[in-house]
Protein backbone atom coordinates (compact mmCIF):
# COMPACT_ATOMS: atom_id res chain seq x y z
CA UNK A 1 0.00 0.00 0.00
CA UNK A 2 1.21 3.21 -1.11
CA UNK A 3 2.37 5.48 1.86
CA UNK A 4 0.97 8.75 0.28
CA UNK A 5 -2.37 10.13 0.77
CA UNK A 6 -4.68 11.76 -1.15
CA UNK A 7 -4.80 15.42 -0.82
CA UNK A 8 -8.60 14.84 0.30
CA UNK A 9 -7.77 12.11 3.08
CA UNK A 10 -9.10 13.40 6.71
CA UNK A 11 -5.41 13.59 7.34
CA UNK A 12 -4.16 15.44 4.92
CA UNK A 13 -7.10 17.99 5.41
CA UNK A 14 -6.23 18.66 8.86
CA UNK A 15 -2.56 19.01 8.24
CA UNK A 16 -3.73 20.99 5.61
CA UNK A 17 -5.69 23.06 7.60
CA UNK A 18 -4.40 26.90 9.29
CA UNK A 19 -4.35 26.49 12.84
CA UNK A 20 -6.85 29.12 13.94
CA UNK A 21 -9.00 28.64 11.00
CA UNK A 22 -10.65 32.68 9.76
CA UNK A 23 -14.12 33.52 11.35
CA UNK A 24 -15.19 33.59 8.07
CA UNK A 25 -14.50 30.14 7.06
CA UNK A 26 -18.27 28.67 8.56
CA UNK A 27 -20.78 30.82 10.45
CA UNK A 28 -20.17 28.09 13.60
CA UNK A 29 -17.19 27.14 15.63
CA UNK A 30 -16.16 23.67 14.67
CA UNK A 31 -17.37 22.74 18.51
CA UNK A 32 -21.17 23.71 17.31
CA UNK A 33 -20.34 21.46 14.53
CA UNK A 34 -19.25 18.48 16.29
CA UNK A 35 -22.12 18.97 18.91
CA UNK A 36 -24.47 18.55 16.42
CA UNK A 37 -22.75 14.81 14.70
CA UNK A 38 -22.42 13.88 18.38
CA UNK A 39 -26.11 14.66 19.37
CA UNK A 40 -27.33 13.21 16.03
CA UNK A 41 -25.47 9.84 17.08
CA UNK A 42 -27.01 9.97 20.16
CA UNK A 43 -30.62 10.32 19.39
CA UNK A 44 -29.74 6.82 16.76
CA UNK A 45 -28.11 5.41 19.84
CA UNK A 46 -31.85 6.32 22.14
CA UNK A 47 -33.71 5.21 19.15
CA UNK A 48 -32.03 1.95 19.00
CA UNK A 49 -32.10 1.89 22.89
CA UNK A 50 -35.99 2.34 22.56
CA UNK A 51 -36.89 -0.01 19.53
CA UNK A 52 -34.69 -3.02 22.17
CA UNK A 53 -36.64 -2.34 25.30
CA UNK A 54 -40.38 -1.87 22.97
CA UNK A 55 -38.79 -5.58 22.01
CA UNK A 56 -38.35 -6.40 25.21
CA UNK A 57 -41.64 -5.60 27.03
CA UNK A 58 -43.15 -6.98 23.58
CA UNK A 59 -41.77 -10.64 24.87
CA UNK A 60 -42.51 -10.05 28.57
CA UNK A 61 -46.09 -9.38 27.43
CA UNK A 62 -45.95 -12.92 25.56
CA UNK A 63 -44.32 -14.23 28.44
CA UNK A 64 -47.39 -13.04 30.59
CA UNK A 65 -49.94 -14.26 27.76
CA UNK A 66 -48.47 -17.71 28.00
CA UNK A 67 -49.25 -18.14 31.67
CA UNK A 68 -46.01 -20.68 31.02
CA UNK A 69 -45.81 -18.93 35.06
CA UNK A 70 -49.03 -19.94 36.55
CA UNK A 71 -51.24 -18.06 38.91
CA UNK A 72 -49.25 -16.07 41.64
CA UNK A 73 -47.01 -13.20 41.92
CA UNK A 74 -44.97 -12.43 38.62
CA UNK A 75 -42.23 -11.40 40.99
CA UNK A 76 -38.70 -13.63 40.32
CA UNK A 77 -36.15 -12.36 42.35
CA UNK A 78 -33.82 -15.36 41.96
CA UNK A 79 -33.90 -14.96 37.88
CA UNK A 80 -33.46 -11.10 38.58
CA UNK A 81 -30.28 -11.53 40.62
CA UNK A 82 -28.85 -13.22 38.24
CA UNK A 83 -30.14 -11.02 35.43
CA UNK A 84 -28.21 -8.31 37.35
CA UNK A 85 -25.09 -10.31 38.23
CA UNK A 86 -24.29 -11.25 34.34
CA UNK A 87 -24.62 -7.84 33.10
CA UNK A 88 -22.54 -6.02 36.01
CA UNK A 89 -20.13 -9.12 34.73
CA UNK A 90 -19.90 -7.89 31.53
CA UNK A 91 -20.20 -3.79 32.24
CA UNK A 92 -17.50 -1.99 31.03
CA UNK A 93 -16.61 1.81 29.91
CA UNK A 94 -17.77 4.96 31.78
CA UNK A 95 -21.16 4.09 32.41
CA UNK A 96 -21.17 3.62 36.32
CA UNK A 97 -22.07 0.45 37.86
CA UNK A 98 -25.02 1.89 40.06
CA UNK A 99 -26.40 3.80 36.85
CA UNK A 100 -26.57 0.42 35.25
CA UNK A 101 -28.68 -1.28 37.87
CA UNK A 102 -30.49 1.51 38.76
CA UNK A 103 -32.19 1.18 34.63
CA UNK A 104 -32.25 -2.40 35.00
CA UNK A 105 -34.17 -2.28 38.41
CA UNK A 106 -36.43 0.33 36.61
CA UNK A 107 -37.28 -2.02 33.58
CA UNK A 108 -37.51 -5.25 35.93
CA UNK A 109 -40.24 -3.87 38.25
CA UNK A 110 -41.97 -2.36 35.12
CA UNK A 111 -42.00 -5.99 33.41
CA UNK A 112 -43.33 -7.52 36.72
CA UNK A 113 -45.97 -4.97 36.69
CA UNK A 114 -47.11 -5.61 32.74
CA UNK A 115 -47.73 -9.30 34.04
CA UNK A 116 -50.12 -8.38 36.76
CA UNK A 117 -50.88 -6.03 40.10
CA UNK A 118 -47.93 -5.95 42.16
CA UNK A 119 -47.45 -3.79 45.02
CA UNK A 120 -45.22 -3.62 48.24
CA UNK A 121 -45.71 -2.82 51.79
CA UNK A 122 -42.76 -1.41 53.86
CA UNK A 123 -42.43 -0.97 57.84
CA UNK A 124 -41.49 2.47 57.42
CA UNK A 125 -41.89 4.71 60.84
CA UNK A 126 -41.31 7.75 59.04
CA UNK A 127 -41.92 9.22 55.40
CA UNK A 128 -37.63 9.75 54.67
CA UNK A 129 -37.40 5.90 56.48
CA UNK A 130 -34.28 4.27 54.54
CA UNK A 131 -36.26 1.21 54.39
CA UNK A 132 -38.80 2.86 52.41
CA UNK A 133 -36.14 4.34 50.19
CA UNK A 134 -34.58 1.05 49.50
CA UNK A 135 -38.34 -0.77 48.64
CA UNK A 136 -38.20 2.20 46.21
CA UNK A 137 -34.93 2.28 44.41
CA UNK A 138 -35.46 -1.05 44.30
CA UNK A 139 -38.97 -1.94 42.94
CA UNK A 140 -38.99 1.27 41.20
CA UNK A 141 -40.67 4.46 40.78
CA UNK A 142 -43.82 3.47 39.33
CA UNK A 143 -45.07 0.70 41.86
CA UNK A 144 -47.41 1.15 44.30
CA UNK A 145 -45.35 1.26 48.04
CA UNK A 146 -47.04 1.26 51.23
CA UNK A 147 -45.54 2.57 54.27
CA UNK A 148 -46.90 0.73 57.56
CA UNK A 149 -45.85 1.28 61.28
CA UNK A 150 -45.05 -1.72 62.36
CA UNK A 151 -43.62 -5.21 60.68
CA UNK A 152 -46.01 -7.25 61.46
CA UNK A 153 -48.74 -5.13 59.71
CA UNK A 154 -46.46 -5.38 56.58
CA UNK A 155 -46.29 -9.01 57.08
CA UNK A 156 -50.55 -9.48 57.62
CA UNK A 157 -50.39 -7.34 54.29
CA UNK A 158 -48.79 -10.00 52.23
CA UNK A 159 -50.48 -12.51 54.65
CA UNK A 160 -53.68 -11.37 53.65
CA UNK A 161 -53.03 -10.36 49.46
CA UNK A 162 -53.17 -6.73 50.14
CA UNK A 163 -49.56 -6.31 49.00
CA UNK A 164 -47.34 -8.51 46.62
CA UNK A 165 -44.21 -8.42 49.03
CA UNK A 166 -42.70 -6.92 52.42
CA UNK A 167 -40.01 -4.98 52.56
CA UNK A 168 -38.37 -5.95 56.14
CA UNK A 169 -35.36 -4.34 58.09
CA UNK A 170 -32.85 -7.14 58.09
CA UNK A 171 -32.47 -8.52 61.53
CA UNK A 172 -29.85 -7.39 64.09
CA UNK A 173 -28.92 -9.00 67.45
CA UNK A 174 -30.00 -5.67 69.24
CA UNK A 175 -34.07 -5.95 67.76
CA UNK A 176 -36.37 -5.34 70.47
CA UNK A 177 -38.96 -8.57 70.13
CA UNK A 178 -41.51 -6.66 68.27
CA UNK A 179 -38.45 -5.76 66.03
CA UNK A 180 -37.52 -9.43 65.53
CA UNK A 181 -40.18 -10.27 62.76
CA UNK A 182 -38.76 -13.06 61.89
CA UNK A 183 -39.48 -14.51 65.03
CA UNK A 184 -43.44 -14.93 64.01
CA UNK A 185 -42.79 -15.19 60.03
CA UNK A 186 -45.29 -17.91 58.61
CA UNK A 187 -42.60 -20.14 56.43
CA UNK A 188 -43.79 -21.82 54.37
CA UNK A 189 -46.55 -19.74 53.75
CA UNK A 190 -44.35 -16.40 53.29
CA UNK A 191 -40.68 -16.47 53.46
CA UNK A 192 -37.66 -14.11 52.81
CA UNK A 193 -37.04 -13.75 48.66
CA UNK A 194 -34.41 -10.84 48.55
CA UNK A 195 -32.15 -8.66 50.35
CA UNK A 196 -31.69 -5.12 49.62
CA UNK A 197 -30.00 -3.05 48.44
CA UNK A 198 -28.72 -6.07 45.80
CA UNK A 199 -26.01 -3.65 44.61
CA UNK A 200 -24.27 -1.03 46.25
CA UNK A 201 -20.57 0.83 44.84
CA UNK A 202 -19.15 0.07 48.10
CA UNK A 203 -19.97 -1.85 51.49
CA UNK A 204 -20.73 1.34 54.18
CA UNK A 205 -21.63 0.32 57.67
CA UNK A 206 -24.87 0.96 59.12
CA UNK A 207 -26.71 1.73 55.91
CA UNK A 208 -29.74 0.54 56.01
CA UNK A 209 -30.45 -3.23 54.69
CA UNK A 210 -33.60 -4.68 54.06
CA UNK A 211 -35.04 -8.16 53.64
CA UNK A 212 -37.72 -9.16 51.35
CA UNK A 213 -40.71 -10.81 52.01
CA UNK A 214 -43.25 -13.17 49.78
CA UNK A 215 -45.60 -16.02 49.34
CA UNK A 216 -43.64 -17.66 46.60
CA UNK A 217 -40.37 -18.61 47.37
CA UNK A 218 -37.05 -17.29 45.23
CA UNK A 219 -35.66 -19.45 42.38
CA UNK A 220 -31.25 -20.41 43.32
CA UNK A 221 -28.94 -18.69 41.84
CA UNK A 222 -25.74 -20.45 42.13
CA UNK A 223 -24.44 -17.51 45.12
CA UNK A 224 -27.55 -17.79 47.56
CA UNK A 225 -27.75 -17.80 51.76
CA UNK A 226 -30.56 -19.40 53.11
CA UNK A 227 -32.15 -18.24 57.08
CA UNK A 228 -32.64 -20.74 59.28
CA UNK A 229 -35.27 -20.62 62.75
CA UNK A 230 -34.10 -22.54 65.59
CA UNK A 231 -36.12 -23.17 68.56
CA UNK A 232 -34.33 -24.05 71.46
CA UNK A 233 -35.23 -24.26 75.43
CA UNK A 234 -34.79 -20.95 77.27
CA UNK A 235 -30.94 -20.43 78.19
CA UNK A 236 -29.67 -21.75 75.45
CA UNK A 237 -26.16 -20.53 74.93
CA UNK A 238 -25.27 -18.91 71.47
CA UNK A 239 -22.08 -21.10 71.44
CA UNK A 240 -23.78 -24.21 71.62
CA UNK A 241 -26.25 -23.26 68.84
CA UNK A 242 -23.14 -22.21 66.86
CA UNK A 243 -21.52 -25.86 67.18
CA UNK A 244 -24.69 -27.65 66.95
CA UNK A 245 -25.10 -25.59 63.36
CA UNK A 246 -21.54 -26.59 63.24
CA UNK A 247 -21.28 -30.18 63.31
CA UNK A 248 -24.71 -30.49 61.23
CA UNK A 249 -23.03 -28.85 58.09
CA UNK A 250 -24.49 -25.46 58.74
CA UNK A 251 -21.59 -23.14 59.61
CA UNK A 252 -23.44 -19.62 60.63
CA UNK A 253 -22.32 -16.41 59.27
CA UNK A 254 -24.36 -14.67 61.63
CA UNK A 255 -26.73 -15.92 64.30
CA UNK A 256 -29.12 -13.74 66.43
CA UNK A 257 -30.96 -14.63 69.40
CA UNK A 258 -34.67 -13.88 70.92
CA UNK A 259 -34.90 -14.86 74.53
CA UNK A 260 -39.22 -15.57 74.67
CA UNK A 261 -40.11 -16.63 77.61
CA UNK A 262 -40.01 -20.63 78.00
CA UNK A 263 -38.22 -20.75 74.55
CA UNK A 264 -34.56 -19.29 72.86
CA UNK A 265 -35.36 -18.56 69.22
CA UNK A 266 -32.24 -18.52 67.06
CA UNK A 267 -32.03 -16.73 63.64
CA UNK A 268 -29.09 -18.37 61.75
CA UNK A 269 -27.70 -17.25 58.18
CA UNK A 270 -25.94 -20.17 56.46
CA UNK A 271 -24.46 -20.35 52.88
CA UNK A 272 -26.56 -22.17 49.95
CA UNK A 273 -29.54 -22.65 48.99
CA UNK A 274 -30.91 -25.40 51.42
CA UNK A 275 -34.77 -25.75 50.20
CA UNK A 276 -35.14 -28.89 47.91
CA UNK A 277 -31.67 -29.97 49.40
CA UNK A 278 -33.43 -33.27 51.05
CA UNK A 279 -29.23 -34.38 52.24
CA UNK A 280 -29.65 -30.58 54.21
CA UNK A 281 -33.22 -31.21 55.41
CA UNK A 282 -32.13 -34.46 57.03
CA UNK A 283 -29.61 -32.56 58.63
CA UNK A 284 -31.79 -29.70 59.61
CA UNK A 285 -34.20 -31.95 61.41
CA UNK A 286 -31.85 -34.61 63.20
CA UNK A 287 -30.39 -31.12 64.76
CA UNK A 288 -30.64 -31.56 68.88
CA UNK A 289 -33.83 -28.51 68.89
CA UNK A 290 -37.22 -28.36 70.03
CA UNK A 291 -37.92 -27.27 65.54
CA UNK A 292 -35.34 -26.53 63.06
CA UNK A 293 -37.52 -24.75 60.20
CA UNK A 294 -36.24 -22.73 56.82
CA UNK A 295 -37.40 -18.85 56.79
CA UNK A 296 -36.51 -18.80 52.65
CA UNK A 297 -33.38 -17.93 51.35
CA UNK A 298 -31.99 -14.83 49.01
CA UNK A 299 -29.25 -13.69 46.49
CA UNK A 300 -26.12 -12.72 47.67
CA UNK A 301 -25.93 -8.90 47.04
CA UNK A 302 -23.16 -7.67 45.02
CA UNK A 303 -21.02 -4.78 45.78
CA UNK A 304 -18.49 -2.55 43.33
CA UNK A 305 -15.78 -3.59 45.28
O1 LIG B 1 -38.35 -14.41 33.74
C1 LIG B 1 -39.47 -14.13 34.20
O2 LIG B 1 -40.14 -14.93 34.89
C2 LIG B 1 -40.06 -12.82 33.94
O3 LIG B 1 -41.16 -12.55 34.39
C3 LIG B 1 -39.27 -11.79 33.20
C4 LIG B 1 -38.57 -10.81 34.12
C5 LIG B 1 -37.70 -9.93 33.17
O4 LIG B 1 -38.17 -8.87 32.81
O5 LIG B 1 -36.62 -10.38 32.78
C6 LIG B 1 -39.58 -9.98 34.84
C7 LIG B 1 -39.92 -10.17 36.14
C8 LIG B 1 -39.32 -11.23 36.96
O6 LIG B 1 -39.15 -10.84 38.29
C9 LIG B 1 -38.09 -11.76 36.39
C10 LIG B 1 -37.72 -11.53 35.09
Amino acid sequence: MSQSRSPESPAAVARAAPAVPPASASREPPSALDLAALRAELDALDDALHDLLMRRFALVGRLAESRAKGDGPALRPGREAQILRRLLARHAGPMPAAALVRLWREILAASTALQGPFSVAVFAPSAGSGHARLAREHFGAATPIRPLPTPAQALAAVAAGEASVAVLPAPEEEDTPEAAWWTKLDSPRTQVVARLPFYRPRFVAGDPEALVVSVLPADPTGRDRTLIRLEAEAGQSRARLAAALAAAGFAPLSLMLQREGAATLALAEVEGYLAGDAGALARLAALPFARAQLLGAYAVPETGE
